[in-house]
């Protein structure tokens, strides 16, 4: 039984899906006080948040049990997600849910602040009736400037676009080809779009990057009477420069729905001084559609996670789960199988690890790298490692990991191999998926050989002389183990042959050290896949 915990308010859709699943116990509480959460999250496998809840260190300090934080939206900044990945947490969130709702809210401040309806409402309810105060502009024929042209971003280009705007973007992460599908310029700079826009409105992330990306400097660029709009978050602004442009007189309108604090502190409402400013309290994704497509897509992918399914949306998984990844499974078992073989045959203390994928499957090489590591990892740390926090605690044990792709197969079409060397001595393993199913180790040090990767395996190195395999099968039928299969592969006739053999059981210490005792035996150890 799964325990979540939702600590905002999500739509009943994402709480039915929740509450139907037999293996989720469901626990709803969207006004949880923070120091409450405090004391309860121990005992909860995920937790299910908006913008309200910080996932901070301090609470994760106390999350023994968490696996999963699911974030129901889009941004993460209010999940500290180095946090998470170093303790192994799967964090996931909702894109493309809530965008629409972002967008026309966006387009709602514009409009506003254009034609100053808020404005107009305020006086008509005050009794006036003063039609020559409310002259606006039209977006029609406005140079628009959007700031990162991700999902809410192409949405609110196209709604500009059809209002007859020339829509121009700036976001360094994408390909040119999707401002061309969208009609949009991408300006290869910053200053570019801030200098040649009526309207600026924001649509990145608030990154380490984009804090205070907006500042004294970016404003002072702007056009005189430029209009902007912050739908994205507050950080991204430095609020303080923006009250001081404010008061020389830069902006023709503002419209904000994010604040550096929310709710916004005296400092941050100072701005609220400016007449044509449009505000909403952080309410772009309270649509009821998009809540109910948010919430349904953040309960499916929790109850993925916790239950270890793939997550199309997994933020900090150290790999973006792409198309086809499905097909992959056994070569993804195969190297965390590898990798713990590695580490239990030629031990774990190596500063280099380098991992080479050949194939149609080279283009999974992150997702494979961070399988060898949670394989190589788990057998000498007591504490769990998963594909999330593998990475990290590679890093931390400073092992430095050497990656390296090529479609052309090798001896096998599609190859996993893993390299480490320490004090000049190399270790090799490596294999392949027959059918692309069937997982198989095929090569140990320099040997080909043919292991199931599974069980309890014992692997020798011996002289190639007649009789080994007989003394060794001797000793173990002694102490009643069976054999279940058995290969052996060398390279050159009468000199060291390497040898495996699958058992149905565990060998104890005394045993393996009778197998080491026999003088044709070079080194023999048991390996548990
Ligand atoms: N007000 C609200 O209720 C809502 C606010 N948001 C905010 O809007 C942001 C964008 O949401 P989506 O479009 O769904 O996310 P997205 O991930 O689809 O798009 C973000 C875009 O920003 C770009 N970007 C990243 N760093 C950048 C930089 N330094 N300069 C310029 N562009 C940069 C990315 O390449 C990406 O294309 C979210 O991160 C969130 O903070 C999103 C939904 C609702
Ligand atoms: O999805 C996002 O990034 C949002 O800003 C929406 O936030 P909320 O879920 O409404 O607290």
């Amino acid at each position: 039984m799964y325990r979540v915990l939702v600590t905002d308010h999500i739509s009943s859709r994402g709480l039915d899906i929740l509450n139907s699943d037999p293996e989720i116990d469901l626990d709803y509480q969207p006004e949880i006080r923070w120091e409450e959460l405090l004391e309860i999250i121990q005992d909860y496998h995920a937790i299910i948040t908006r913008s309200r809840t910080p996932v901070t260190e301090e609470l994760l300090e106390r999350a023994d049990n968490l696996k999963v934080v699911g974030r129901a939206g889009v941004g993460v900044d209010n999940v500290d997600l180095e946090a998470c990945s170093r303790r192994g947490i799967l964090v996931v969130n909702a894109p493309g849910a809530n965008t629409v709702g972002a967008a026309e809210l966006t387009i709602a401040h514009l409009y506003t602040v254009l034609r100053r309806l808020h404005l107009a409402h305020e006086s008509m309810m005050n009794g006036e009736w003063d039609r020559k105060r409310f002259m606006g502009e039209e977006l029609d024929g406005k140079v628009v400037g959007i700031i990162g042209l991700g999902n809410v971003g192409s949405q609110v280009a196209i709604r500009c676009k059809a209002a007859g705007a020339t829509v121009i973007a700036y976001d360094p992460y994408i390909p040119r080809e999707k401002g061309d599908r969208l009609g949009v310029e991408i300006v290869d700079t910053l200053e570019e779009l801030i200098k040649r826009s009526d309207i600026v409105t924001l649509h990145c992330p608030l990154t380490e990057e984009t804090r205070g990306m907006i500042g004294a400097k970016e404003f002072e660029m702007m056009k005189d009477g430029v209009y902007f709009i912050n739908c994205a978050r507050g950080g991204i602004v430095d609020e303080d420069a923006m009250y001081e442009y404010m008061k020389k007189g830069k902006f023709a309108g503002i419209g904000l729905d994010v604040f550096g604090k929310e709710p916004p502190d005296d400092r941050i409402r100072r701005i609220f001084e400016f007449p044509n400013i449009s505000l909403s309290p952080h309410i772009g994704a309270n649509t009821y559609e998009s809540q109910d497509k948010v919430a349904i897509k953040i309960a499916q992918q929790v109850i993925a996670a916790l239950k270890g399914q793939f997550v199309e949306a997994a933020v900090n998984a150290p790999f973006t789960v792409t198309e086809g990844f499905e097909n992959i499974k056994a070569f993804l078992l195969l190297a965390e199988r590898l990798g713990s073989f590695l580490t239990q045959y030629a031990g774990g203390n190596f500063k280099e690890l380098n991992v080479e994928v050949r194939g149609s499957i080279a283009e999974h090489i992150k997702p494979i790298t961070a399988y060898v590591l949670k394989g190589f990892l788990e057998p000498i740390l007591d504490r769990p490692v998963n594909i999330i926090n593998a990475p990290f605690l590679a890093k931390e044990r400073g092992i430095n990991i050497v990656e390296s792709s090529r479609e052309e197969g090798l001896v096998f079409k599609d190859f996993i191999k893993i390299t480490v060397s320490q004090n000049g001595r190399e270790h090799v393993v490596g294999g392949t998926a027959f059918y692309g199913q069937i997982p198989k180790i095929m090569l140990v040090d320099g040997y080909w050989i043919d292991i199931d990767p599974e069980g309890v395996i014992l692997m020798f190195e011996n002289k190639d002389v007649p009789g080994v395999i007989a003394k060794i099968g001797e000793i173990l039928a002694r102490h009643n183990i069976n054999i279940a299969g058995f290969r052996l592969g060398r390279l050159e006739k009468g000199k060291i042959a390497l040898g495996a053999l699958q058992l149905d059981e565990k060998v104890s210490d005394a045993v393996l050290e009778e197998i080491n005792e026999i003088p044709e035996i070079l080194k023999a150890k048991q390996i548990i896949l």
